[in-house]
């Protein structure tokens, strides 16, 4: 319990602190503020109960039809309270929804935790997309309800109680094996008594729902997951014919979505037993219990109903906790999935790079000792010492799972598994995947990135897209691009990204099969264009193929011990 109000609490302060949170605790405090009018109103009901009543019992008209009128005005102050703190709240938690999402992306996205945390395997950390978008809705959804209606339940308990002590001043007389007991105030000790009761119940019997809740959002997410990982490789699955595979995938997922609401229905209805009950004699055991003093003449009817109506007030507000169980039980389940998700976040930013990595001394890169592991902890082979002096070109081979595609994200920061050291170049270091990335947006977002569009000019833009060969989607207007991408194929999108790499300028260009949808002429083509663009860059190219188009390259076989050589001995390999 201690665990998850310390939760709550770290990301309402996220919330708070966050743009705009301050401005959505000002909306805070004046819901709060309406909910107060709001309690006013409630006790101007409780005299107005009596009044009504007590009118009814005299046979006073007048007197009904004027509080009848009177009724009316109430209400309709209490509906524009009502109206008003509901557009407020509303207005509340878009701002620290915003804040909330805001600090689940900064962290996701400093120190490439989103890459550390790629696999559920080494985190335990599932879904990070859902909860950066579901579950920051639902806390602060339930945040701001729950919040809202326990710091108006506690100003209206002490207003409730109040008038409840001040009408209950008939004690409760009976006898006990010949004792008389005389329990002045009862009504005011039985309310207090009567909902600690209740809520012990319902934590003892919605206890579970909190772990249940847990679950459910995350079957739900990984349901989702698969829907969205086949939508991102419909090709592939109608070519494999993997409707029927997909199909058992999705019915297995969903098979245990179903368990698990079951499960939750199940608790639901138990707890449910209990409050539902709970609820509807809230609101008529107060009558029953003022009905001794009503009987020995000690209060009028509109006593009695007044009476009822201060105690079903003070119930219903100290009953908080019992009506909102289900609420609470979500409300912790988010704040505990997604500090789970800020932790695993802020660990995996903690630059720990393994191979350790140092600037380099006289801008080459260079490989001392390095052994790569898998992140389950497996060694791979021990590397080569290496030193690739700056200017170059060269050509990394090996077999298969060697580990030539995990050195090039070693070099690049991303490796955090293995030992020794890599001396990493001076300047801009690109590396290019085998799969190359498209962004969403129009041609200019795909070139730019990951620049905003119009931060490079369309002359540079083009140019691009001619030394790649693709000068023909320049003159695509919106709706012939949208179409075109959808239908790029892999050495297009392969070519795009090669484009995107000129753009960038690096000073060292690392291409890990990045032309490998290419035929040779293709490659070769694409290849001095780039390197006549960056006459000066140092080029890498991770390939089972002698690359195409980039003239004499030094060969490097990872799997082979490669002796450290001198600046001096490397010949002067960059193409004219
Ligand atoms: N995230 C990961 N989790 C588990 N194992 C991994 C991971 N990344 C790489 N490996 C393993 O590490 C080994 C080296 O992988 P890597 O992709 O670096 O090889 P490669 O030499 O580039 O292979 P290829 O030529 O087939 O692209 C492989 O056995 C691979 O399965």
């Amino acid at each position: 319990m201690r665990a998850a109000l310390g939760r709550i609490a770290r990301l309402t302060r996220l919330c708070v602190g966050g743009p705009g949170g301050r401005i959505g605790a000002l909306y805070f405090l004046m819901i709060f503020g309406l909910g107060l009018a709001g309690v006013q109103i409630g006790v101007r009901l409780i005299a107005w109960t009596a009044d009504f009543y007590n009118a009814l019992q005299k046979l006073d008209v007048d007197g009904a039809l004027r509080q009848i009128a009177i009724f009316f005005g109430l209400i309709a102050v209490s509906a524009s309270l009502h109206l008003a703190s509901t557009y407020l709240r509303k207005m509340l938690q878009i701002r620290w929804r915003h804040a909330l999402t805001e600090a689940a992306l900064d962290r996701w996205l400093a120190g490439k935790a989103f890459w550390h945390l790629r696999d559920r395997t080494d985190h335990g950390l599932d879904n990070p997309d859902q909860r950066i978008a579901e579950d920051c809705r639902i806390f602060v959804d339930k945040l701001t309800a729950e919040g809202l209606e326990l710091a108006t339940n506690i100003v209206a308990l002490t207003t409730y109680a109040a008038i409840l002590w001040s009408l209950s001043t008939f004690p409760l007389a009976f006898a006990v094996m010949g004792v008389s007991v005389e329990i002045p105030r009862y009504m005011v000790w039985a309310a207090p008594l009567y909902v600690a009761l209740a809520s012990g119940v319902t934590h003892l019997l919605g206890r579970p729902l909190k772990a249940l809740s847990v679950e459910q959002q995350r079957r739900e997410a990984d349901f989702r997951f698969a829907l969205m990982r086949m939508r991102e490789h419909v090709e592939a699955v109608a070519l494999a014919d993997g409707e029927p595979a997909e199909r058992r995938l999705f019915g297995a997922r969903f098979a245990s979505i179903a368990r698990n609401w079951r499960s939750l229905a199940k608790r639901d209805l138990v707890l449910g037993l209990f409050t539902r009950p709970y609820f509807q004699t809230v609101l008529r055991i107060p009558l029953f219990l003022a009905l001794p003093a009503y009987l020995a003449g000690r209060v009028s009817f509109g006593g009695l109903m007044q009476i009822g109506s201060a105690f079903q007030n003070v119930v219903t507000t100290l009953s908080w906790f019992v009506f909102s169980y289900r609420d609470l039980a979500e409300l912790a389940a988010a704040a505990s999935r997604l500090s789970h998700f800020m932790q695993a976040a802020e660990n995996a930013a903690a630059p720990a790079t393994r191979p350790a990595l140092h600037p380099s001394a006289d801008g080459a890169l260079a490989l001392k000792q390095v052994v790569l592991e898998t992140p389950g902890g497996r060694r791979l082979q021990a590397l080569p010492e290496l030193r690739l002096a700056a200017g170059g070109g060269y050509w990394l081979s090996a077999p298969s799972g060697h580990g030539k595609s995990s050195l090039a994200k070693a070099v690049a920061g991303l490796w955090r598994h293995g030992d020794g050291r890599i001396e990493r170049p001076w300047g801009r270091i690109v590396v290019l995947p085998q799969q190359p990335y498209l962004p969403l947006g129009d041609l200019r977002t795909v070139l730019s990135y990951p620049l905003p569009p119009g931060a490079l000019d369309d002359d540079a833009l083009r140019r691009a897209l001619e030394q790649v060969g693709l000068p023909a989607l320049w003159t695509l207007d919106a709706a012939g691009w949208s179409e075109a991408r959808r239908g790029l194929s892999g050495g297009e999108r392969q070519r795009l990204a090669l484009a995107r790499a000129l753009l960038q300028k690096p000073d060292w260009l690392v291409l890990d099969e990045a032309t490998s949808a290419l035929d040779r002429a293709g490659e070769g083509q694409v290849l001095a264009a780039l390197r006549a663009a960056l006459p000066l860059a140092t080029l890498i190219v991770i390939a089972h193929r002698e690359p195409a188009g980039l003239g004499p390259l030094e060969l490097i076989e990872l799997d082979r011990a490669v002796p450290v050589r001198d600046d001096a001995a490397f010949p002067a390999l960059r193409s004219a």
